[in-house]
């Protein structure tokens, strides 16, 4: 895949329209309309059940919609099927970008490396050409702090820098929109952190919409917000404004209305 000189398409690299979801009667997503802007970060938040996985489902083509369009970089892509998508540039972190356990954290990204360059990889089989795919695949490790542990089995990195990995063999896939499903679920505070600032690093050259529980993770990160309620759009926009609308307020009223006043702190 190459990326590098894409068309300009517009503002918005993804947009969704009137996308509906039904399980069998159940309505999950209702009518949602979504923009993500390039060079932007774009984040999904909503309380339990409020039809945030159902969403990104979608928009990943991971689930088909009952109803409403998604287009993506300009093209539609509602009946196109995910592994399609993704070789377009819309990648979901851990979609195609498995971590294989038993090799180095190297070989992990180099292999996502020559996934993405495809049959295009036999022109790399020289050494020489080895050597810049190495090259490669260390500017990436190094994007997200792993240069140190670049020699070590995946299998043995602790748990936040197993997260990293997933993040830089998506990068070697030169995704034009990285998509993040709660990318800090299970982490305890150091490695929040520590996967809080890898995202923002990335996210200064590219486009990124995340699913995402923590609040304090989203202000931080986050320059769109759009929060789901009942699978329907309560509020959008920046973190400051949306996250102090009275619907989504009272959405988060109970067991997440803490984390959302600590966020504003
Ligand atoms: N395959 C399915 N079949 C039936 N109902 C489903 C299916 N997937 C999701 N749902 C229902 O759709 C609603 C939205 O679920 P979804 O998982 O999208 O919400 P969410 O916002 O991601 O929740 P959480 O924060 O708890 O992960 C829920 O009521 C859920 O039970």
């Amino acid at each position: 895949m190459n990326h590098s000189q894409p068309p300009a398409r517009g503002d918005f690299i993804l947009e969704a329209h009137g996308l509906t979801k039904e399980f069998l009667g159940f309505v999950a997503v209702t009518q949602v309309d979504l923009k993500v802007r390039r060079g932007t970060v774009h984040a999904l938040i909503g309380p339990n059940g409020a039809g945030k996985s159902t969403c990104f489902n979608l928009l990943t083509k991971f689930v088909q919609p009952t109803r409403g369009t998604i287009t993506f970089d300009g093209e539609d892509i509602t009946r196109m099927p995910p592994a399609q998508v993704a070789r377009k540039g819309l990648v979901r972190s851990f979609q195609i970008s498995a971590v294989f356990p038993h090799l180095s954290v190297l070989e992990n990204v180099r292999v996502a490396l020559q996934q993405s360059l495809g049959s295009s990889f036999q022109f790399w089989r020289r050494v020489s050409s080895l050597d810049r795919l190495n090259d490669r695949a260390m500017a990436f490790l190094d994007e997200v702090g792993l240069v140190d542990f670049a020699s070590l089995q995946a299998a043995e990195l602790p748990y936040g820098r197993k997260r990293a990995l997933e993040i830089a063999t998506t990068l070697a896939l030169d995704p034009k929109l990285l998509l993040l499903d709660e990318p800090t679920q299970g982490m305890g505070h150091e490695d929040v952190g520590m996967v809080t600032t890898l995202i923002q690093r990335v996210a200064r050259s590219r486009t990124v919409l995340i699913v995402e529980h923590n609040m304090a993770v989203v202000s931080k990160i986050a320059d769109t917000i759009t929060v789901l309620q009942r699978g329907q759009v309560i509020a959008e926009g920046p973190y400051a404004e949306a996250s102090r609308n009275p619907l989504v307020v009272e959405a988060y009223m109970g067991s997440e209305t803490e984390s959302l006043e600590v966020a504003h702190v």
